[in-house]
């Protein structure tokens, strides 16, 4: 996701702040996106070099797509720094997360989901839930979502999606999600493109009836990136608006 977002930043005509992080000391120290060589820096300078950065370029929007044990500690460096930031990285403790943007008072843009229209039928879902408490007590929710095999952590795009259901009336066990990561399930149960084997995220949610004389589907499949990395530099957009 990194690179995809720097890569749409570039194609967006926005200046790329050529500084990015690894979570490893040792690690190859320059890529090229568009014209910008960007460094690559390891956790021990981290503080130092967004310091830096906070100095240099005042405008800047840092935008986070790591990993869910980095979510909190990285967050409270961006509040402790005064820097604004852009998290589509998942996981990690959410509350604690929120809690630590609001008591700093730092600007922060904070979403599992990017892609604007899957972020809108989420949204969507909020307003079902909202409008229709309870309107499904008695069905029968099941979920799956599968992922490339490098996502670490659960979809929570789905936790979101789920949380609606529930208001809908219908409970649901986290533990009872199917999670596919592998490559040839992929292929053959869930019908995933082969070229997008390594970078997917295909939702379903089904509900059925008590007597299963009534069921729906909600779906929403992504291949690629770019719908997350287009919505990502959306989001600093907006974000730089609200700060200035
Ligand atoms: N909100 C949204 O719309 C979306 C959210 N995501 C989420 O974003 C996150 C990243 O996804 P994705 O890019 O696919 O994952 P990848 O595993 O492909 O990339 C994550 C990168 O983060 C680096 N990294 C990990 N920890 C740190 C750290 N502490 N500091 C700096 N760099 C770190 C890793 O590099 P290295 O090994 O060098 O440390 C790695 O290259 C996940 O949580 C994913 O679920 C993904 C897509 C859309
Ligand atoms: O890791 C991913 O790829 C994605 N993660 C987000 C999530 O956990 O909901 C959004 C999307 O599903 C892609």
């Amino acid at each position: 996701m990194g690179l995809s977002v720097a890569e749409a930043a570039v194609l967006r005509g926005l200046h790329l702040v050529p500084v990015s992080f690894s979570s490893r000391e040792k690690v190859k120290r320059t890529i090229q996106v568009g014209q910008t060589d960007i460094r690559i820096y390891g956790p021990s300078a981290r503080e130092d070099v967004l310091s830096s950065v906070a100095d240099e370029f005042p405008d800047v929007i840092v935008l986070d797509y790591t990993a869910p044990d980095s979510v909190n500690s990285n967050a409270e460096l961006y509040c402790k720094l005064g820097l604004p930031f852009v998290m589509g990285t998942t996981g990690g403790n959410r509350q604690l997360l929120y809690k630590s943007v609001q008591d700093s008072k730092n600007y922060a843009l904070i979403s599992p989901q990017m892609g604007k229209q899957v972020v809108a039928f989420v949204a969507l879902m909020r307003i079902f839930g909202e409008q229709f408490p309870g309107a499904y007590s008695g069905y029968h929710l099941e979920v799956l979502e599968s992922h490339q095999a490098s996502k670490k952590d659960t979809s929570g795009t789905a936790k979101d999606v789920i949380a609606c259901f529930e208001k809908l009336g219908v409970p649901y066990d986290m533990n009872k999600m199917v999670k596919i990561r592998d490559p040839e399930q992929q292929l053959e149960m869930v019908g995933v493109p082969e070229e997008h084997i390594e970078g997917h995220a295909f939702h379903l949610y089904h509900l059925t009836s008590s007597d299963d004389s009534v069921s729906f589907e909600f779906q929403h499949n992504v291949c690629g990136r770019s719908i997350y990395a287009e919505g990502t530099i959306d989001a600093a957009i907006f974000l730089h608006r609200k700060v200035v």
